[in-house]
């Protein structure tokens, strides 16, 4: 494995962004892979970390196979060199890019950008999380801090900028309604019966659509914490107890290790067999569906839908935002198109990034 520099790494010397990455999974690795491209040429690497080891010597992290040299050459977990490779960086701007799912990390991203760095995040867990942490995010963002987060919904589709833009003009959610998985669309789209719906998931999660644990998705509990997001960013401040969520784990996995649950998954295909030929039966089809109604009654899990339902006709991974609104309100503003992938959350990650760069962020320090 080579150990060479990458070709900008000389220029970056005086990059504008410094950036510590949390998490070198199937996100972070996609989100590394970003960072060598040109369009990341204003962004340098100062620290990068998984779950136990961590990097800050400029010339490991200079190298092409960083995740590589993460592994041999990595030293023991410890925020505070990351945060002070930021600090030293000199950069206009310092961010801290989460690309886990851990809920310890996220719940430390308030005090992060009560020090002054910018966080960008995949991780759901803060805003999607308990309704206090919500708050902290809330305070924050008052006191001028720089929180991207097109990630954590549709992994990067417009669909919490184009939220706040209708909010800031005034314009309010009235019901919102969807698909909000990649994963359980991808599943969905394809299942039709002639193959296990366990061996369908397994080829999910290979393509990295899943939850690094797939009963987050399975559960509902990631479709839930995508709602509660754009609840709450629309105005409604639901707590976690307040959507109703039924779950696709049979009740035996829920509490087994992720590894009895994967060698388990064939528990998984007879009642999802029987749901799916029932629906077959009626001539319609299993989708995971997502609604929020204008009492801010929130409900997330399996429905029957006719052919002709909107969210009847997805494919691959994609997800899509029925958003009716005061404005939008004799037909619903519909965002659709792939909602899962490394690829396409990267890129929303480098996307927040380099909006730093806008001019209207707030500068570290
Ligand atoms: N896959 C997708 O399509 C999308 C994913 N996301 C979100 O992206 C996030 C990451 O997902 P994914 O890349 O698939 O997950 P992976 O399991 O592939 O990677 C997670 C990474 O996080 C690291 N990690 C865990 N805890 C910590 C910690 N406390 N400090 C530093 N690193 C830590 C893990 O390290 P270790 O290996 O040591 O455990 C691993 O490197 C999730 O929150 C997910 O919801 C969002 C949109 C789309
Ligand atoms: N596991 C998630 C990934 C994006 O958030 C999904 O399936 O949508």
């Amino acid at each position: 494995m080579s150990a060479l520099p990458t070709a900008g790494a000389a220029a970056q010397a005086g990059a504008p962004v410094a950036l510590v990455l949390f998490g070198a999974g199937v996100v972070g690795g996609a989100f590394l892979d970003l960072l060598a491209t040109p369009a990341a040429a204003p962004v340098r690497l100062v620290g990068l970390a998984d779950s136990r080891r961590q990097l800050t010597d400029p010339s490991l992290l200079a190298a092409r196979n960083r995740r590589d040299q993460l592994r041999r050459a990595g030293t023991a977990r410890d925020d505070a060199a990351l945060l002070g490779a930021l600090a030293a960086s000199g950069a206009r701007h310092r961010v801290l890019v989460d690309a886990t799912a851990s809920p310890a990390l996220a719940a430390r991203h308030a005090d992060w950008m009560a020090q002054g760095y910018a966080v960008v995040t995949a991780n759901k867990s803060l805003a999607g999380g308990a309704l206090p942490g919500w708050r902290t995010l809330e305070r924050a963002l008052a006191a001028g801090a720089y929180y991207g987060d097109a990630a954590t919904v549709g992994a990067g589709l417009p669909v919490l900028s184009t939220l706040r833009r209708l909010r800031r003009c005034g314009d309010a959610l009235l019901t919102l309604e969807g698909v909000f998985s990649g994963s359980l669309s991808y599943l969905f789209n394809q299942y039709d019966g002639s193959q296990p719906f366990s061996a369908l998931l397994l080829r999910a999660r290979e393509l990295g659509y899943t939850e690094p644990d797939p009963r987050e998705d399975l559960s509902g509990g990631d479709v839930a914490r995508k709602l509660l997001i754009l609840a709450r960013s629309a105005g409604f401040a639901l707590g976690t107890d307040e959507v109703r969520v039924e779950s696709l784990v049979p009740e035996a996995l829920r509490g087994v290790d992720l590894e009895t649950f994967l060698a388990r998954l064939g528990e998984l295909d007879a009642p999802l067999a029987e749901r799916h030929a029932q629906a077959a039966a009626r001539g319609h089809v299993l989708r995971f569906l997502a609604r929020l109604n204008q009492r801010g009654q929130a409900h997330v899990g399996l429905v029957e839908v006719s052919a002709t339902h909107p969210a009847a006709r997805l494919f691959g991974t994609d997800n899509q935002f029925a958003l009716t609104t005061t404005r939008y309100h004799t037909q619903p503003l519909v965002i659709q198109g792939p909602g899962a992938g490394p690829e396409v959350t990267a890129q929303a990650l480098l996307g927040d990034v380099l909006a730093l760069l806008d001019g209207s962020a707030r500068v570290a320090g």
